[in-house]
């Protein structure tokens, strides 16, 4: 037992030890930095990048370490390239690194909720804010407990590093043993070491995750707010009222065409909505309400056709060519559409006045005090100030929907889109949404609101529109409820009253 706690001691083994974790520092950072860009080569869209990309993973997972590493040493010589034993180790452990830490990376990313991402794109995040903001304080919940078993993992693949000549704790525990022979407690005492540094490993992945573990983040902001560091700024109105009757129309669709892997969805529809005016899109599931307004926003690629807000064309040059990817985000951000999803698309890492602030404060770039006011005052408009510091997770769905109206509403917009805000509610829930909804029609705003329910677009409603089969079939004021043109429509109505009658019987 002396000996064993005579050798835990010894500082020839800790040296070994900084070496060890020299080696898994530099393998780890280099890995994950040069990982991360392989993660979004890994996901691109086009083959030619994705697939060597791919290529370069499968080949480094599938081959030993020990082996890149003998190799790596033995060919860079050979290239006119003289590394020392430990820099050779350094390179071979991090371009293997870079490969693991890629599909922990792309795994972290592609967990995180699309209709999110989704929701930062129609608002006019760029792609690096969308990143930055979004998906990465996500991805990193998902990532991080992988990557504290990497960085374990590494600490003790840095052992082989010794073939080539590395000094580290493992070599210099074999040259102590080849001297003296006392092998259970060298060894012991050496994995001793690894325990021990395998534990710190262990207790900085812990609070790694705590910092974005959601639980803790709402802790944090209720201890914050216990403690009185956050106030709460004067809130000016939101909605500033009737949008102005002139100037063009607030959305005009021309002969818009639309399709999905060669399947058309939206055929020759044409639409235009005044300024001030309140729209519902009915029509059955699949009709093409979602693509329409995805459209407006650029969300979907449109074959043929033009859509124009205030005039202005979203995604396209003044003669209608496609812009390029780059140039939508600050498209879409000057455009002053708000839009609210069907599954809320609230950024579930944020707080709801926190998910508010993000239009004005990294869409806009407004400074942080008047994000901050806006946000309130959004949030006092839908009725939720005293949830401002609640997660998503927090709050009930009609809650959370509320909240993503707020966001819309940050946004200054003058034309807002509704996609199905009330179909993935609980019918008890639907009540309050819709009575935030009929409370901003009064207010002149235009809002397009696509959705099921018959009995609310009746009565919030200027004009209804009707869609079938990605055709526009009939349009008209609220009468057309009762008095439909064509066949398709009656039918429509008809089942709709049949599903809301059997809900309604116990
Ligand atoms: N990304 C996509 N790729 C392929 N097809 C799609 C895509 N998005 C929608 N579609 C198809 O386009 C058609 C119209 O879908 P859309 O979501 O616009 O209908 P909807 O009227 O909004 O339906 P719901 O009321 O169920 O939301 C459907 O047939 C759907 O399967």
């Amino acid at each position: 037992m002396q000996t064993f706690l005579h050798y835990l001691t010894f500082p020839f083994l800790w040296q070994g030890a900084l070496v060890a974790i020299q080696l898994m520092i530099g393998a780890l950072v280099g890995g994950v930095v040069i990982g991360f860009f392989v993660a979004l080569a890994s996901l691109s869209p086009h083959a030619w990048i994705r697939l060597p990309v791919q290529a370069y993973i499968y080949l480094l997972r599938g081959t030993p370490v020990l082996l890149q590493l003998i190799l790596l040493f033995n060919v860079l010589p050979q290239f006119g390239i003289r590394l020392s034993p430990f820099m050779s180790a350094l390179l071979a452990l991090m371009i293997n690194e870079t490969a693991y830490c890629a599909e922990i990376i792309r795994g972290g990313i592609s967990s995180v909720d699309r209709n999110q991402r989704m929701a930062a794109q129609a608002f006019g995040f760029s792609r690096t804010a969308e990143m930055t903001h979004v998906v990465l304080p996500q991805a990193l919940r998902a990532i991080l407990p992988t990557l504290g078993n990497e960085a374990v993992g590494l600490l003790k693949s840095t052992a082989q590093a010794s073939v080539v000549g590395v000094n580290e704790l493992t070599l210099r525990s074999q040259t102590i043993v080849s001297e003296n022979f006392l092998f259970i407690p060298v060894l012991m005492a050496s994995g001793m070491i690894y325990v021990a540094l395998s534990t710190c490993i262990a207790g900085v992945q812990w609070w790694l995750e705590s910092r974005f573990a959601l639980d803790m983040r709402a802790r944090r902001v209720k201890r914050k707010l216990e403690r009185g560091a956050v106030t709460l700024p004067t809130a000016k109105p939101v909605i500033t009222g009737k949008s102005s009757a002139s100037g063009p129309p607030a959305l005009t669709v021309q002969n818009l065409k639309i399709g999905y892997n060669g399947k058309t969805v939206l055929k020759d529809v044409s639409l235009k909505v005044d300024r001030g005016e309140v729209v519902a899109l009915l029509g059955r599931s699949g009709s093409g309400k979602s693509t329409l307004l995805k459209s407006i926003v650029a969300l979907t690629p449109v074959e043929s056709g033009d859509i124009r807000v205030g005039g202005k064309r979203i995604g396209k040059d003044a003669n209608g060519n496609p812009l390029p990817a780059r140039h939508l985000p600050r498209d879409r951000a000057s455009s002053k559409v708000g839009i609210v999803f069907q599954h809320f698309a609230l950024f579930d890492h944020l707080s709801a006045e926190e998910n508010v602030m993000t239009i004005p404060r990294i869409v806009q770039k407004r400074s942080h005090h008047e994000a901050h006011a806006a946000a309130c005052a959004a949030l006092e408009a839908v009725g939720l100030s005293a949830f401002r510091h609640h997660l998503p997770h927090e709050l009930s769905g009609g809650q959370q929907q509320r909240v993503a109206i707020a966001r819309a509403l940050a946004a200054n917009p003058e034309l807002i889109l509704f996609d199905e805000p009330t179909s993935a509610l609980d019918p008890e829930l639907v009540r309050e949404v819709n009575q935030t909804i009929r409370k901003l029609a009064q207010t002149g705003i235009t809002l397009v609101i696509s959705t099921h329910d018959v009995a609310f677009a009746s009565t919030v409603a200027d004009r209804i529109v009707f869609l079938q089969g990605g055709t526009l079939i009939e349009q008209g004021s609220p009468d057309i409820l009762q008095s439909p043109r064509t066949a398709e429509f009656a039918a429509f109505l008809r089942q709709e009253r049949d599903h809301h009658l059997q809900d309604a019987t116990p």
